[in-house]
This record gives C-alpha cells, sequence and structure tokens, in this order.
C-alpha cells in the first residue's frame, strides 16, 4: 500500500523571523556546509521520555517550521539513536515541495552498522515512491551488510566510509562535513539526537554551528529522558565558558516558542 501524502503548511506570513537564521546563497561559497542545529525540548531540557522513545513535543505550528527548515537545507542530519528509535521520514512534507530534488537528503551517522533498515523502513520507503531522497550513512564499516549497500543502491542512497578517529565512537565532525561537501551539500540542519546535539555543543566544535533553533514545548517529561546538557568542560582546572547564544529571537509558535541565535563566534571569545 503506497503512503499517503502528507501536506503540511507553514504561512508565507510566518516565514519571516527565521530569514536572519537561514543558509543563503553567500554561504554556499563557504568550503564547508552551513549548520544548522535544530530541535524540540521540553522545560527540562528533554528531547525524549525516555532513550529510544519517540516523544512528539512540537506543536502544530512549530513542527510546520521544522518543515520549512528541511525545506530550506540540503540535508537532514540525525545519529543512529534517532534513527533506530523514531524510524523517521526525513522528509520534507510542506506544500512548497515541487519535486523530489527540492528534497533534503537525509544523512545517518552510524559508525558501527545499528541501524538495521530494510526496505520497511519509513525513509526507505518514502524514497522508493519518490516522496523523499534516499539516506546517506556515514559509517566506519569497510564491507557494510551486502542486502543494505543494495537496497540503497537501488533508490540513490549509498554508505560513506569514514576513517581515521572516531570521537567518543563518534566521528569527528570535521571528517562528517568534509564527507558532506565532499557530496555538494552546502547546507545542513543537524536535528538530534541527545548525543550529537550535546557533542556540537561542546568548546572544540560549536565554532562549526552557524545557528541554533530550538523549540520549547510548555511541558515537563519528568527525569530519566533523553537530556541537552553538554558536559561542563575544563582547562588547568579551569571551567570553560558555557556555550551561550547571542543575536537571539525568541518567537511564540502555538502554544510553543521558537529560540534563534547563534554560537559560533561567541567561541573564539
Ligand atoms: N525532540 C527532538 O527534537 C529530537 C530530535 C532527535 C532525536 N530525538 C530523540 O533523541 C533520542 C536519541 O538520542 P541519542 O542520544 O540516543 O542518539 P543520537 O541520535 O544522538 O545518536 C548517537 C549516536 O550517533 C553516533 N555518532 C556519530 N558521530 C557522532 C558524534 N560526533 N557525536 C555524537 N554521536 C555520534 C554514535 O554512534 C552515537 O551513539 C531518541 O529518543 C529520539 O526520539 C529527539
Ligand atoms: N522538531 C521536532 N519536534 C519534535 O517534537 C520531535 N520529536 C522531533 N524529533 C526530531 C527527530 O529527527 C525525529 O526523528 C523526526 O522528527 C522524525 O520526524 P519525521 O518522521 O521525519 O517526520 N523534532
Amino acid at each position: 500500500m503506497g503512503t499517503v501524502r502528507e501536506t503540511i503548511d507553514f504561512p508565507q506570513d510566518q516565514r519571516a523571523f527565521l530569514q536572519p537564521y537561514l543558509p543563503t546563497e553567500q554561504n554556499s561559497s563557504s568550503p564547508r556546509p552551513f549548520v544548522t542545529l535544530t530541535y524540540a525540548a521540553s522545560l527540562d531540557s528533554q528531547i525524549a521520555s525516555a532513550p529510544g522513545a519517540r516523544t512528539a513535543l512540537s506543536g502544530p505550528e512549530s513542527k510546520a517550521m521544522t518543515h520549512y527548515l528541511r525545506f530550506k537545507h540540503d540535508a537532514i542530519l540525525i545519529g543512529v539513536g534517532t534513527a533506530v528509535a523514531d524510524d523517521p521520514a526525513l522528509n520534507c512534507r510542506l506544500g512548497d515541495i515541487q519535486s523530489v530534488d527540492e528534497q533534503p537528503r537525509p544523512i545517518i551517522l552510524d559508525p558501527s552498522g545499528r541501524w538495521k533498515f530494510s526496505a520497511d523502513s519509513h525513509v526507505i520507503r518514502l524514497a522508493k515512491e519518490g516522496l523523499g531522497k534516499a539516506p546517506f550513512v556515514l559509517t566506519r564499516a569497510t564491507q557494510p551488510p551486502a542486502e543494505m549497500v543494495a537496497l540503497l543502491s537501488e533508490i540513490g542512497g549509498k554508505f560513506i566510509k569514514i576513517s581515521g578517529t572516531v570521537l567518543e565512537r563518534g566521528f569527528t565532525w570535521e571528517k562528517v562535513f568534509n564527507a558532506l561537501e565532499h557530496e555538494g551539500i552546502k547546507s545542513v540542519m543537524i536535528e538530534g539526537g541527545g548525543r550529537v546535539i550535546n557533542s556540537l555543543l561542546k568548546p572544540e566544535n560549536k565554532a562549526l554551528v552557524d545557528c541554533v533553533i530550538v523549540t520549547i514545548a510548555p511541558t515537563w517529561l519528568g527525569t530519566g529522558g533523553v537530556v541537552v546538557s553538554p558536559d561542563r568542560q575544563f582547562h588547568n582546572g579551569q571551567v570553560l565558558p558555557a556555550p551561550r547564544l547571542r543575536d537571539t529571537i525568541w518567537h511564540p509558535l502555538g502554544e510553543d516558542v521558537v529560540l534563534c541565535g547563534r554560537l559560533a563566534s561567541q567561541s573564539k571569545s
């Protein structure tokens, strides 16, 4: 049975506040992709009610905004924890989309082959039906399983091998962005999950992030969920400055508030 084609509307008159935070043509001449870090959090800074639990936090208006962001980026990137927990679609369901060429490319960071996708996985099904692009899976494996290689290649996706050192069982971000640049990807929105977000907020990585867009939902999830709270960093016994946003806008959207800001240049101070 085919997938029901859902169409989401993000009204034109609500789009303007995001404009200063979106990738532009000027950015596209930069050697590395424009990076937007975006997620939805509860009032207790949690993005899921438990590790591995898919948790809807965004209301319909901010969900529509996320689809607009997907429309404005060349790629959507998630960690394997999110791929396994959410079986996400990773496509844009905005009415603006005219053809699959306008869809963002799903990128999954899966160093050790935890994501056991099949023809039934949401993102694969959508790509088969022309409702999204096929994923690129970043891996450390020299020989990923042949049936997965075949499934991806049938729909225009692939495994991309990232070699060299790995950071806390993850890839170094420079290598990830180099790989995306090599694929001609000029802008990427990083949607999570917890480990990916907390890693990007570390002092050594935060200069790689151009904009941060957080949806804050008016709810508390309670202890035990997936928390956005980067480790406190020390240097010579001193606590390093905590990440902080500048150029902020707080924009109410439905019952949520959307916080936009920038991290990058602050890390140089
Ligand atoms: N509310 C939201 O906006 C939102 C968004 C995305 C995910 N989520 C939730 O987050 C949860 C998953 O989060 P998680 O922390 O378990 O997994 P994750 O999605 O952050 O994936 C982490 C994995 O990615 C891989 N990885 C590769 N390079 C990495 C790097 N440089 N840094 C960090 N990881 C790297 C590692 O294998 C690591 O274990 C799920 O419950 C999902 O529903 C919520
Ligand atoms: N903006 C946002 N609000 C949420 O309430 C929520 N849970 C996510 N989560 C992001 C994560 O990347 C999910 O995996 C995708 O939101 C899956 O969504 P799709 O199936 O692709 O529509 N993101």
